[in-house]
């Protein structure tokens, strides 16, 4: 089984797990009942300066252990204290050591959207993060076959929250495009290898059309890969390690400024 696979299948056993206590019935309620989403592509629209969405992330299968993040919630508010236009959680439990209540208590923290970062294949999960509060919910396009990709998005936009519809490849960009994805991200991990390819971004980036908004995804580590990434046509860059591990104020203004 690929990573990818076997992230998406605890994903969803997890997910049924949660579903014993809270049917879909009371989570579509939830989801109903919880303060209107934010609009995210606002927030995250092409601007003089690169905007970032900042990740909260404790872990991961490639990198092990980053930072123990007692506190949520305090490193979200410090993100949007240095300039970060999104927040990122992982919500993965198993290998990311992410929940659903980091979520809520960052929803909580900042007037920023925040993204569910998960591995998504079912509405439930969609429900449990409009439920949480989440703004924008994110999508791997490898992980979906592409009914269900048109499917999750269709629900994710009725719900008022924007997808991140994450790429690695020009097939899977053709495939982004097609559902009309408006936030398209390119991540330089592959999934299945763990293979960092900062370059795949600008070959990429070309397919993609002006009045979609680039999102470039992992291996950004210094102010010099945020400015790779700007001349490569990213609107937006995605950071975790880098913010998890350094004074993620400092750092973000850093970026920012790249
Ligand atoms: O920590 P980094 O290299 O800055 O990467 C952040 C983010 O791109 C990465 O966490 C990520 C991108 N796509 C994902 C999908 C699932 C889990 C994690 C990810």
């Amino acid at each position: 089984m690929s990573l990818l696979t076997e992230l998406v299948a605890g994903a969803l056993t997890d997910a049924e797990a949660r579903r014993v206590d809270l049917p879909l019935s009371a989570v579509e309620r939830l989801a109903a009942e919880a303060p209107a989403p934010l609009d995210a592509l606002d927030f995250l629209r092409p601007a003089d300066k690169v905007k970032i969405i900042a990740e909260v992330k404790r872990s991961s299968p490639s990198r092990g252990r980053l930072a123990d993040i007692p506190d949520p919630a305090a490193l979200a508010a410090s993100y949007e204290v240095g300039g970060a236009s999104a927040i990122s959680v992982l919500t993965e439990e198993r290998r990311f050591l992410g929940s659903l209540q980091d979520l809520r208590d960052v929803r909580d923290a900042v007037s920023l959207p925040v993204l569910r970062k998960d591995f998504i294949a079912e509405p439930y999960q969609v429900f449990e993060a409009r439920a949480a509060g989440a703004d924008l919910v994110l999508l791997i396009v490898a992980a979906l076959e592409q009914k269900q990709l048109a499917e999750l998005f269709a629900l994710v936009s009725e719900l008022g929250m924007t997808a991140l519809v994450e790429t690695h490849s020009a097939d899977e960009v053709e495939r982004a495009l097609d559902i009309g994805a408006q936030l398209v991200g390119v991540n330089a991990r592959d999934l299945a290898t763990f293979e960092l390819d900062q370059e795949l971004f600008g070959r990429l980036a070309d397919g993609i059309p002006g009045s979609v908004i680039r999102v470039a995804e992992s291996a950004v580590k210094t102010a010099a890969d945020v400015a790779h990434y700007r001349r490569a046509g990213a609107d937006v860059v995605l950071v975790g390690e880098a913010l998890v591990t350094g004074d993620p104020v400092a750092r973000l203004e850093e970026f920012r400024n790249a």
